[in-house]
């Protein structure tokens, strides 16, 4: 068993009333559930985990780079480490939270793959990419401030070899009102067969309120393209989780 898994302890957070429930934080109490946490509350989270590593293996190229942005506990690099063992390439794991990358050390320091992971400690907006293959963010997108996700996609595609893709997973909104809120429901109704409860869903969605701002996958789309790339596809999704693809041309 390995460390990830021997800490999946339940997650609990939301299951008294609270009086003031504060904005959601990816801070020691989350860390501490979060296997459990994503697992119970991400349709289909992981075969896109498995998904992204198999996908990434279809453009790696030696000597370069592979970055996991908003890496958590380091599930995306150790499944791109999973799947690339032939290939000679630098995995490097970036999360702003100072817990969850000292808990993401331990993890990936309990495999021993062919190509080294880094983990660092950094808020991806500034932080310097280059040479990369394959950059990936795993419903990271959704926590950065919309006004900044323009300018972060420019980055991210400069830093972008020819050829090179951009893998993201989100959680999106629909754009028509009935539509969204049916497949809400449907989400909710994943939430309760995993074991939450109504209170556990409710409060939750409030801490998520004005931290985690969805997009439409069509903005999505326009942003890319908009940017540089020269096709998106999705290849992935389940209710309002999307897993997508942009390449940059040669
Ligand atoms: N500005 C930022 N800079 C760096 N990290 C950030 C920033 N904002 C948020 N994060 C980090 O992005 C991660 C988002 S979780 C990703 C799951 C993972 N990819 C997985 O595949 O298991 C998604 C979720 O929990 O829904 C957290 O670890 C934050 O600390
Ligand atoms: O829990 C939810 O409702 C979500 O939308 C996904 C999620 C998963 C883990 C942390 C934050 C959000």
């Amino acid at each position: 068993m390995s460390e990830y898994e021997k800490k999946a302890s339940p997650d609990k957070i939301y299951q008294n009333p609270q009086n003031k429930v504060d904005d959601f934080s990816f801070n020691r109490q989350v860390v501490d559930v979060f296997p459990d946490m994503i697992e119970r509350s991400i349709p289909g989270y992981a075969k896109i985990i498995d998904g992204v590593g198999r996908l990434a293996a279809k453009f790696t190229v030696p000597k370069s780079n592979v970055y996991d942005l908003g890496c958590s506990l380091g599930a995306v690099s150790l499944s791109i480490a999973k799947h690339n063992q032939q290939h000679d390439i630098q995995i490097i794991g970036v999360d702003n939270s100072s817990a969850m990358v000292e808990r993401c050390q331990r993890h990936v320091d309990s495999y021993t793959y062919a190509n080294p992971i880094h983990i660092k400690e950094a808020d991806i907006v500034d932080f310097d990419l280059n040479n990369a293959s394959v950059i990936v963010m795993n419903f990271t997108l959704q926590f950065i401030q919309p006004k900044r996700r323009d300018a972060l996609m420019i980055k991210l595609f400069d830093a972008l070899i020819p050829g090179g893709v951009l893998i993201l997973s989100e959680k999106i909104k629909l754009s028509h009102e009935v539509m969204d809120s049916a497949i809400v429901d449907l989400h909710h109704d994943f939430k309760r067969e995993n074991g939450y409860s109504d209170l556990e869903i409710s409060q939750k969605r409030t801490a998520l309120e004005n931290v985690m701002i969805l997009d439409e996958y069509s903005l999505h789309q326009k942003r890319l393209l908009k940017t540089g790339f020269e096709a998106v596809s999705i290849w992935y999704q389940q209710l309002n989780f999307v897993s997508f693809f942009a390449i940059k041309g040669q």
